[in-house]
């Protein structure tokens, strides 16, 4: 937790160019501050933040930017939080990769009625941002917010939720000072003082009383407890503050802290071991100080250690000890050495990296680890870089919104055989890669690949083609699906939930929900029906179009039922049938990660209902507060489904192929979903205790659009963007037959303006990034390569579409002539969306009527039918050692009084080239046979049962 007010600076005045006497230090010892980033002064914000962000946390005012990329940037430099308006907000709550938590809502009050209306309705269809940050930016402060906060049923705010209130009067923020503890206020450097001995300083607001604002001193003494720590936060002892040492702290910026017998303490000023101060903050509830300060000297005891609890150890120890070797290691040490001598240190670091890569005991690995931080940290060192350094680099990392694959360089990854990667093309399946294996197989540039492509560069596939010099392999490189984490990798992180899933059932189920949807107010897995009209209020418009869909799906779906079941009579007296009956009890997966997919519930839940399933359980990840959204649960109801189970990924997959104290048992379960939800429905499936099927591996969406000279480029790039915008694992590809330059470009530069056009834009460009085009001569190529990649989709925007029809042999779904967009098919054409992606459209079809069907074979044997058929029977299970089998006819002959039968005329009796039975092959051959009585130790003798022709 910081102090509870954010400085609010203006970039211009830290960078120098509008100098003003602020003195960054000092605001930096409050942890944090506030700048207006605006289009004009973007770049001094972008530099302000990266010269700083190890000093403070810095947060940004973004509400002027109009650039998606500026936004990121700021973020992927560190920015601590954004403060936003409603319609960033809804932008950037779409990022997966966006913590909702580095996001604050800011409402301008202004137009105080406008503002609150607005607010009002977007907390209305976004219930978890009640209990969010927000600021208020108004000119009437603290009462005009509470007023706000009163209107909207949130007075007082709960107390883990920050409201930061923007005091512009000094007046104003001395009136504010006993208000809002637990809320923090905006206060520009202009109206601060941290120095109160200065002249002019009573028309200013002093920091430290800003500081102290609903903070909780100690009952007895008035002081405040004060934890001191170092700048790794190792703690070094604990102090007493007063208002006046705090005030003291800020202004020398030096440890200054109350002794509760001798006053005013400056930390060092007799021993020497003085400290610098780096920031003041409070704990939770505001009743104990943090000052991290550098200590320097011997330590923080008056006993000459480290801190009051004795030395230092670990990394902490190393680092002092390496710090005192640097500056005075005796000549010759090998610390010396190292220090003096960089290829030294460098050879020893990828010595130990390599004995810690071969080391498999959980000893081996902790003490190879611990030589490698050794050397590693003697070369930081030497180079002036300290842990603190590296901790801080480690935190920038993990606040980037795009991060890198993390694969290891080509030098760093063993070479796979070429011949294992050409095996699995060659047995048709494109399944997961690994990710190193992809990164070695090296994709040759072409011509027009954007190296080295920014974040606010052009978004275009890369060109290849067919009529350069491209061979087929690095075309099917170019083809090949964005790498996914490795299969076990995937795996290890699934099998734990099933596994806790199944050993506590309802509450493990919960705690993931809390845990991945951040849903921690739900108290159930699962909705059962009736279902509350009130969990299903939509716009007419909504149901109107949902209805339209529900009718086309159903009645293409019904459509697929066979009317009657399938009899054969395939020999006098021997009648076979099949008819068709529904699974039972279907698990239906609707996705709700980066987008919620209403549309999947209706693919799903229409057929299923349409094939008469008696219990149709649907399963989403609810949203945040717990809720679903509406049109899922009137499709829920539309379709009979009798429970909703309010989870996600592999938790919900599990519950379904398990069941738990509330969730139905499934005996199928169907349904797209992202890896984890894919990975854990092949770990179900293939549980036999489980007794659980699945529909197929259903992943990142795709599409391949064929278009020729015919096709309109704004059509072509809409059909290619609608799937790149389903999520940054998504890929398009684009066949171009016979395109001239001016052609292909016509189609590329639609796709970079309808993409900047889309809210989506960020997650489009991550999917186009690994999309391609080929560019081939003929149509004949182009089926070829849409027939290698199998894609999910196949739209067709060619002269003469339905005439390849028939040379379309692997694709999920296929989309004919320039006027059916693949989003038809996605809502409501009436075909399903649920396709096999990843290049199993090689052998799988999406789903249909069949995916929650089972076939039911009968036979019917008359005493006709005995005398037909016996013989086969009897001789093939006499071939296989079966003698119960064998009875089981012989039986029923002799009671009928055959003993004897011929062979039928085409029954070929060759059964082996050992065997004395008179071939019987050709037409009209006949031969007799007689049931025989051998017994079981006959049978064992040499393990065939010589048969008894004559
Ligand atoms: N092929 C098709 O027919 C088809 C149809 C519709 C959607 N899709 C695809 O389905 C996918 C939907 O994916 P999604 O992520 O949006 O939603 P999702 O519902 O499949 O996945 C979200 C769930 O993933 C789990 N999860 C997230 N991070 C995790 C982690 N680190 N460890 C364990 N579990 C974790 C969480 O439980 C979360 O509820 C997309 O790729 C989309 O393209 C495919
Ligand atoms: N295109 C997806 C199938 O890959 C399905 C979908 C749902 N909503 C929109 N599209």
């Amino acid at each position: 937790m910081g102090v509870g007010l954010l400085v609010y600076v203006d970039p211009g005045e830290i960078l120098g160019s509008q100098p003003t006497g602020l003195n960054l230090d000092q605001v930096s010892y409050l942890g944090q501050c506030l700048v207006e980033a605006t289009p004009d002064n973007f770049e001094s914000s972008l530099a302000f933040l990266r010269q700083n962000f190890s000093k403070l946390a810095i947060n940004f005012d973004v509400r002027q930017l109009r650039s998606w990329d500026h936004v990121v940037d700021l973020l992927n430099n560190g920015a601590s939080k954004l403060f936003v308006n409603f319609e960033q907000l809804k932008a950037l709550s779409q990022e997966p990769t966006i913590s909702q938590d580095r996001l604050v809502l800011t409402i301008s009050l202004v137009n105080p009625k406008t503002d609150i209306g607005k607010l009002k309705s977007f907390l209305e269809t976004n219930t978890e941002w009640m209990t969010r940050e927000w600021a208020f930016y108004g000119d009437k402060g603290n009462e005009q917010v509470d007023e706000v906060l009163k209107e909207l049923g949130n007075y007082p705010p709960s107390h883990d939720q920050t409201i930061f209130v923007r005091i512009t009067s000094e007046g104003e923020g001395r009136n504010l000072l006993h208000e809002y503890p637990g809320n923090a206020l905006i206060v520009s450097s202009k109206l601060l003082t941290f120095d109160q001995s200065k002249e002019g300083h009573e028309k200013l607001i002093p920091a430290v009383d800003l500081v102290l604002a609903g903070a909780t001193p100690d009952r007895k003494t008035g002081l405040y407890a004060t934890t001191v720590v170092d700048e790794r936060g190792v703690a070094l002892g604990l102090v007493w503050s007063s208002k006046e040492s705090i005030a003291e702290a800020l202004k020398t910026g030096a440890g200054v802290y109350q002794s509760r017998k001798r006053g005013l303490w400056h930390k060092g000023a007799s021993s020497g071991d003085t400290q610098e101060l780096i920031s003041i903050a409070f704990d939770c509830d505001k009743d104990c100080l943090l000052f991290k300060v550098h200590q320097k000297g011997k330590g923080f005891c008056h006993l000459g250690t480290t801190s009051c609890w004795g030395k230092s150890s670990g990394l902490s120890k190393l680092q002092r000890t390496l710090l005192d070797r640097k500056v005075d290691a005796p000549e010759g040490s090998y610390t010396a050495r190292l220090f003096n001598d960089s290829k030294l240190v460098n050879a020893k670091i990828k010595e130990e990296a390599d004995e810690l890569c071969a080391a498999n005991t959980k000893e081996d690995i902790a003490s190879e680890a611990a030589d490698l931080l050794y050397f590693a940290l003697t070369r930081c060192i030497a180079a002036g870089v300290t842990l603190e350094d590296i901790e801080k680099n480690l935190d920038l990392k993990s606040l980037k919104v795009k991060r890198r694959k993390g694969d290891a360089k080509p030098q760093y990854v063993e070479d796979k055989p070429p011949k294992e990667q050409s095996q699995s093309e060659s047995n048709g399946v494109n399944g997961p890669q690994d990710e190193e294996v992809k990164e070695a197989a090296s994709v040759p540039k072409a011509p027009s690949d954007p190296a080295g492509k920014t974040s606010s560069g052009r978004i275009e596939l890369k060109r290849y083609s067919t009529t350069q010099a491209f061979s087929d392999d690095v075309l099917k490189a170019a083809l090949q699906r964005p790498s996914q984490k490795s299969n076990e990798k995937i795996m290890s992180l699934v099998r734990p939930i099933i596994a806790d899933v199944r050993a506590d059932g309802d509450s493990a189920v919960l705690q993931y929900t809390h845990k991945f949807e951040k849903a921690t107010s739900l108290k159930s897995p699962v909705l059962k029906a009736p279902f509350p009209e009130s969990l299903m209020q939509l716009p007419e418009e909504t149901i109107k179009a949902i209805n339209i869909s529900y009718d086309n799906i159903l009645k293409f779906h019904s459509a697929q039922k066979s009317s009657a079941p399938l009899v054969v009579e395939t020999m006098p007296g021997v009648t076979c049938s099949r008819f068709s009956r529904p699974i039972e009890k279907v698990g239906l997966y609707i996705p709700g990660g980066t987008a919620v997919l209403p549309s999947t519930a209706l693919m799903l839940g229409v057929p299923a209902m349409a094939a008469g399933c008696k219990d149709i359980v649907f399963a989403s990840p609810p949203r945040a507060d717990g809720t679903l959204t509406p049109e899922i649960v009137y499709i829920a109801h539309k379709v009979g489904a009798r429970e909703i189970v309010l989870a996600g990924g592999a938790q919900a997959v599990a519950a379904m192929a398990y069941g738990t104290e509330s969730i139905t048992k499934v005996d199928k379960i169907l349904g797209p979903g992202n890896q984890f939800v894919t990975a854990a429905k092949m770990l179900v499936s293939n549980d036999t205790s489980a007794a659980v099927s699945i529909d197929m591996p259903a992943g990142p969406s795709e599409v391949l659009v064929i278009a020729d000279k015919t096709a309109d480029p704004a059509f072509v790039a809409s059909d290619l963007l609608s799937q790149a915008e389903h999520g940054t694992d998504s890929q398009v590809v684009l066949i171009a037959i016979d395109l001239d330059e001016k052609e292909l470009q016509a189609i590329e530069d639609e796709v970079h303006k309808q993409a900047h056009e889309l809210p989506r834009v960020d997650i489009v460009r991550g999917a186009i990034e690994h999309s391609v085009t080929i560019s081939v001569a003929t149509l004949e190529e182009a089926m070829k390569w849409s027939n290698y990649y199998a894609p999910e989709h196949l739209i067709l925007q060619i002269a003469e579409p339905r005439s390849v029809l028939p040379s379309v042999q692997n694709a999920g779904s296929v989309f004919i002539g320039g006027w059916t967009p693949e989003s038809v098919g996605d809502y409501s054409a009436g075909v399903n969306h649920s396709l096999p992606t990843y290049g199993y459209a090689r052998q799988y079809s999406g789903v249909n009527l069949g995916s929650f069907t089972k076939s039911i074979t009968s036979s019917e044997v008359t005493e006709q039918g005995v005398g037909e058929v016996g013989y086969a029977v009897m001789e093939l299970a006499r071939c296989e050692g079966l003698d119960a089998h064998r009875r089981a006819m012989e039986i029923r002959m002799e009671k009928l009084g055959i003993v004897e039968r011929k062979v039928p005329a085409n029954g070929n009796t060759a059964v082996g080239k050992d065997e004395p039975v008179t071939a019987a092959g050709e037409q009209g051959a006949e031969a007799t046979i007689q049931p025989t009585k051998s017994t079981p130790s006959e049978s064992q003798t040499d393990g065939v049962e010589a048969p008894t022709a004559a």
